[in-house]
């Protein structure tokens, strides 16, 4: 048996029957990051003598029969921007070197209460803006199915780190595919939950109307039971929603007849590679197959969401970033003599070109004059969009397309080109813009051996409905072998 390409439910049962001990599994799982992860960068810290300490801990249970918790000595991976009290949180920044949180994220103590085991924390595209984990401040991710490869971003450590058997399981958080594309990516499968779904107390914030945590992991099961598990509101969370059903794996097996799924054209129209295209059509293949039907719709404002979304983000970004001012958190400058020279100092020293980047956009788009002609026409996209999804739901239960545009690129391919990396976000941003859930599940490889994902969006609070049709989706395709086979490069 290998430990690390077992998949959460299966190292549960093993748990739970007491053929393994948690501490086996935790040890087993160190080893493989030893060995491989100095070449994929998947974390920036580990959090192994806790760790190993919880796991004898829980290994005592194991032997009393006191197995606890429905992750009950589960190893897990956490996005180094979700709060984790008393251990390190750095967003990858410079900026937030040092700091360590003094609470819990809400979904970490629903984690703890679990009795999930953290591994460690997972590199990351600073704040959270990227699409490639090229602008961690500490070192790039690469992709565990091809190191020259980007892993996506920004949850790149997440995606990484699940695909190259490090953990079972990760969370990370998607402000505008930052769950999905790095899922795609590395052929693993990732949801962004509905907007309040899960709380984002805890979570540092990037765009807050958009952002959302959401899980990554090995097959479409083990997706639902931690989102299961991490749903639910928070007082100090105001749009996360109250008391929802969450039993998503209860129907996931049901049949697909008469399932309507609407596949838009500009899903697979410019921009979109051939490789990429021809996956989707033939995953529409499937779906007609297993009874559904697939077909090809419009939402005509698709070409806009870019814009929109770098113009709302950026704005939501430099008004929430404007706390790292060098007084209260994080990174302090040396030597300035007045106030504002602190600051300035401390920004500039502290932040990485694209936060600075988007900081700057940010702070242009809601200055007066700019606001009107920007940002409010931006919101009014946003607006225009979730209409032209409604009404597709209206009629229509899943929308159908590729996760991005092509398949992992080239680490430094596109990090000199800022609008190429953006376009790149093309596909997964309606679904921040409205706040839909989305899933991404693989469905085939490139010629060059690099995984493609495909997208299913539902309407609001439907991931059971999305949840369906991957898992029947995955029982007709899947890289579970491929992944199991994965050679770690090691240098
Ligand atoms: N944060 C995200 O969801 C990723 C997106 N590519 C961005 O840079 O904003």
């Amino acid at each position: 048996m290998n430990i690390h390409e077992l998949t959460v439910e299966a190292l549960y049962d093993k748990i739970q029957s007491k053929e393994i001990k948690p501490s086996e599994v935790v040890g087993a799982l160190f080893d493989r990051i030893e060995a491989s992860d100095e070449t994929i960068g998947s974390f920036l810290f580990l959090n192994k003598e806790e760790a190993l300490k919880q796991a004898q801990t829980l290994d005592q249970l194991q032997e009393e029969d006191k197995m606890d918790g429905p992750l009950f000595g589960i190893p897990m991976g956490i996005k180094d921007n979700i709060c984790t009290k008393d251990i390190l949180t750095t967003c990858a920044s410079r900026m937030l070197e040092d700091f360590k949180p003094v609470y819990d994220a809400t979904v970490m103590e629903k984690l703890n209460d679990s009795n999930a085991i953290l591994m460690g924390k997972q590199n990351m595209d600073e704040f959270a803006m990227g699409s490639s984990t090229e602008n961690s401040y500490f070192k790039n991710v690469r992709n565990p199915w091809d190191t020259n490869a980007v892993p996506g971003g920004s949850s790149g450590g997440s995606a990484a780190a699940v695909a190259a058997g490090y953990v079972p399981f990760s969370l990370g958080s998607d402000t505008g595919g930052s769950v999905r594309q790095p899922a795609a990516f590395c052929g693993v499968v990732g949801m962004k939950p509905t907007y309040g779904r899960v709380s984002r107390y805890g979570l540092v914030a990037f765009a807050s109307s958009l952002d959302q945590i959401g899980p990554i992991t090995r097959n479409v099961r083990d997706n639902a039971k931690i989102l299961e598990l991490i749903s639910g509101t928070h007082n100090k969370d105001a749009t996360s929603v109250p008391d929802l059903a969450t039993d998503f794996l209860k129907n996931i097996d049901k049949d697909l007849t008469g399932m309507k799924i609407a596949l838009p054209k500009e899903f697979i129209g410019e921009g979109i590679s051939e490789e990429v295209e021809a996956s989707v059509k033939k995953a529409a293949e499937t779906f007609r197959s297993l009874g559904a039907t697939v077909e090809e719709v419009s939402i005509p404002h698709t070409k806009y969401v870019v814009s929109a979304y770098y113009l709302i983000a950026s704005s939501e970004a430099s008004s929430n970033l404007a706390r790292f001012d060098g007084i209260r958190y994080g990174y302090k400058a040396e030597g300035a003599e007045t106030l504002e020279e602190h600051y300035k100092k401390t920004r500039a020293e502290g932040f990485g070109p694209e936060v600075k980047r988007r900081i700057l956009l940010g702070t242009f788009v809601l200055s007066a004059g700019h606001y009107d002609q920007h940002y409010i026409r931006a919101q009014k996209l946003r607006g225009v969009i979730e209409k032209e999804m409604k009404e597709l739901f209206s009629e229509y239960d899943l929308i159908l397309g590729p996760t991005a545009p092509t398949p992992a690129f080239n680490i430094g391919e596109k990090s000199e080109d800022q609008l190429e990396m953006y376009k790149d976000d093309l596909l997964t941003i309606p679904a921040n813009l409205t706040g839909m859930p989305a899933l991404s599940i693989p469905s085939g490889l490139s010629a060059s051996g690099r995984p493609i994902g495909l997208q299913l969006i539902g309407d609001h609070f439907e991931e059971q409905k999305i949840y369906n049709a991957a898992f029947k989706f995955e029982e007709q395709f899947n890289l579970h072998e491929e992944l199991k086979q994965l050679k770690l490069e090691v240098r």
